[in-house]
């Protein structure tokens, strides 16, 4: 098991700067201590995520979502052409969220907790473009005020609820291999361990009590010009015990245009990527998730000649 970096938050700013650099330059992903999402606000939405999942099956059906909306429940999503196995709960911007009746607290504690996971984003966002040698603002523009954030709830169960359905065969993963497309992530995990990373093998990012789990999305490797690294992952499938978590994801603007920023080229080297709108990317990302259509399009297909 490779230990992934760990970053305390009330460190001085020059030195989770520093952390930040070694951390994504290596791995792109880090465990992060004494961050400012209170521990209860962090129990409370692990709590009612699990809530919302042991509702019954019609309960979750009630919100799920559709071809025109893609905020609610969902059990079918696809990763890499396989059915994943995990049930979700998406909610963000742009369209109306199909909250479950009756449960104002959920809703509560969902918005309140996105809220604080977006703010820490864009402070982290900062520092990535401090590390980065561009002003501290020079990424935040992308993200704020429009942004394509959205948060994701997860549910692993050991059990596929769709095992004899017609639904498509499950993959052997709750998750298959992915790298996020986004800005960053901010991730918690709960206590039970599926999270891993490929870093020379697959490797367990198991939980730490207390911290979030940060990684770094295709679009930051695509501002720092390949000097950070967006982390190949997925989780096992659950055996044992269900796993819950709960992910937020730091997404730009739709309108954004992506391109690796001047201050982190090298003067001997030239941008590794195109100009890349991330409505097209996000569009053409998305589309392997609702179904099955041959390769999908990664970041590698937005490389310059080098
Ligand atoms: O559940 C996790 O630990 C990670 C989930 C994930 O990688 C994702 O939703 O993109
Ligand atoms: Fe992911």
């Amino acid at each position: 098991m490779t230990q992934i970096p760990l970053i305390n938050f009330e460190d001085d700013p020059a030195t989770v700067r520093e952390a930040i650099i070694e951390a994504c330059e290596d791995y792109g992903i880090f465990n992060l201590v004494n961050h400012p999402l209170a521990n209860d606000i962090n129990r409370d939405a692990l709590s009612e995520t699990t809530l919302f999942f042991t509702q019954s099956m019609a309960e979750k059906q009630a919100v799920v979502r559709t071809l025109d909306n893609p905020w609610g429940y969902y059990d079918r999503e696809l990763t890499k052409q396989r059915r994943d196995r995990k049930e979700i709960f998406d909610f963000g911007p742009g369209f109306s969220i199909p909250w479950p009746a009756g449960r104002q607290h959920f809703r509560r504690t969902m918005e309140l907790y996105s809220d604080r996971c977006r703010h820490l984003s864009l402070d982290l966002l900062d520092a990535f473009s401090q590390a980065l040698g561009a002003e501290s603002s020079a990424l935040r523009n992308a993200f704020d005020p429009a942004h394509s954030s959205f948060t994701r709830l997860n549910y692993y169960p050991v059990n596929d609820a769709l095992a004899d359905t017609d639904a498509p065969a499950a993959g052997p993963l709750g998750i298959s291999e992915h790298t996020d497309a986004g800005g960053l992530k901010v991730l918690q995990q709960g206590d039970v361990a599926g999270l891993q990373i490929y870093h020379d093998g697959w490797h367990d990012v198991s939980p730490v009590k207390g911290a979030l789990t940060i990684n770094i999305g295709d679009m930051l490797q695509v501002w720092s010009n390949d000097r950070f690294k967006a982390p190949l992952h997925r989780v096992r499938a659950s055996s044992g015990s269900d796993r819950y978590s709960i992910v937020f994801f730091l997404n730009p603007a739709m309108d954004c245009v992506v391109t690796p920023l001047p201050s982190a080229i090298n003067s001997r080297d030239k941008p590794h990527y195109r100009r890349l709108s991330w409505r097209e990317f996000r569009e053409l990302r998305a589309q392997g998730d609702y179904g099955d259509y041959g390769e999908e399009v990664q970041i590698k297909h937005y490389r310059t000649e080098t």
